[in-house]
């Protein structure tokens, strides 16, 4: 037996591999006289363990309660994006080597969603159904505990947030491939929700179908966006195979499920909510391919030093020549690092346009504040859509 294939199968995919291997080898051989270990021991100590962190967990939450109290008396929302950030990132450090680091990640992440949920009912809103994107996004940020809203359309997952239906909404705002999401950043743009935090979510394509082998599909299902993204695995791997267009990854799956020669491409976190097992993974056609998707809400994240500020404004008089270089100029001289820009119409006027610029810092950073102040005598409609933790992966990208 491959003595890695307990780690690999336990996700491990970098460097924590050769320090797991250590723990389970050298497995024993009728040549080198290593003791087999007593399996019914073994697992009478797992038990124990076991019992040992539930135990924990206990006294875990009975402190959240007095988190809870305290949050209560000075009004703070039960959610603290940026303590959960730091508290993971520490324990990814500590864990190093010790155990797999997507594992680390998944058991904090649910120890803080029910903890979270200790202290206060919390909705999410995100672009449904269960299994697109938008939902493994949700998941990742927020873990199973919340109470999630499925909308339809990115409008509908800010109109939940706007009116107070969820606290939080989750929407795609950029992919490594296709660009910008429009209807994202027009939302945004429109108002009455905050960015909280980002998440840039690789994304792993899969074929997703009951049959065998990929000579039986007859059909494959799918929304454009991700039919566009494996168009020469589709040629090269299922000439054969007509094209269905669907809404989106999770529906193509949920379709392909009732076709006896149907495949979809999807998630296989829908595969896993339809039942459709994966049969191929990593179809896309750029094997780097990443969404980057926000947490939006109507409260505010604290600096962290790592920050990010998106910020939009109007050009006061367009006609002007070098307007818009003048105006980013401000940006150099206190020291900003602009990241991203874009422009959308401003729909007020024709050829008139919203700025969508993204910096590197918090809005209460020295430098930022201060071109941020500098700006405000120079544009029209400034505003800033928020100050939140920057994803620490979409840097090295
Ligand atoms: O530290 C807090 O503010 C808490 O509410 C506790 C806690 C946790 O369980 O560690 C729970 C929810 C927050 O999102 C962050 C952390």
């Amino acid at each position: 037996m491959d003595p890695a294939a307990p780690a690999r199968e336990a996700g491990v995919s970098d460097d924590p591999r050769a320090s797991i291997e250590s723990i389970i080898t050298p497995l024993p051989t009728p040549e080198n006289g290593v003791p087999v270990p007593d399996l019914a021991l073994a697992r009478q100590r797992i038990d124990s363990i076991d019992d040992r962190i539930l135990d924990l967990l206990a006294e875990r939450a009975e402190v959240v309660g007095a988190v809870r109290r305290a949050k209560q008396a000075s009004g703070a929302p039960a959610l603290d994006p940026e303590r959960e950030k730091a508290l993971l990132e520490r324990l990814l450090e500590r864990g190093a080597g010790r155990f797999p680091k997507p594992a680390i990640l998944a058991v904090f992440r649910e120890i803080l969603s029910g903890c979270v949920s200790l202290q206060a009912r919390v909705t999410v809103a995100y672009l449904g159904p269960q299994g697109t994107y938008s939902h493994a996004a949700a998941r990742a940020l927020f873990g199973y505990a919340p109470q999630y809203i499925e909308e339809a359309t990115i409008d509908g997952v800010f109109e939940s947030v706007r009116r107070g239906r969820a606290v939080y909404g989750v929407v795609p705002i950029e992919n490594s491939t296709e660009g910008s999401v429009a209807g994202a950043i027009d939302a945004l743009i429109e108002g009455g929700c905050r960015i909280r935090r980002e998440l840039v979510l690789p994304i792993k394509h899969c074929l997703l179908s009951n049959v065998e082998s990929l000579s039986e599909v007859r059909r494959v299902y799918s929304h454009p966006q991700a039919l566009a993204q494996c168009r020469k695995y589709l040629a090269n791997n299922l000439p054969q195979a007509q094209i269905v267009h669907t809404a989106s990854t999770a529906l193509a799956v949920r379709e392909a499920g009732g076709d006896a020669s149907g495949a979809a491409i999807g998630s296989s976190l829908a595969g896993e909510i339809m039942g459709v097992p994966v049969l191929r993974e990593g179809i896309q056609d750029i094997a780097f391919n990443a969404t980057r998707f926000v947490m939006i809400g109507k409260d505010d994240a604290k600096p962290t030093g790592r920050d990010r500020t998106t910020f939009t404004f109007i050009i006061a008089d367009e006609t002007e020549r070098g307007a818009l270089r003048r105006t980013l100029g401000v940006l150099e001289d206190n020291g900003v690092n602009m990241t991203r820009i874009e422009s959308r119409p401003s729909r007020d006027r024709a050829w008139r346009y919203v700025f969508v610029i993204d910096v590197e810092g918090h809005r209460e950073d020295e430098n930022v504040a201060a071109a941020l102040a500098a700006l405000e005598t120079r544009v029209q409609a400034l505003t800033v859509l928020g100050s939140y933790p920057r994803y620490p992966d979409a840097e090295k990208k």
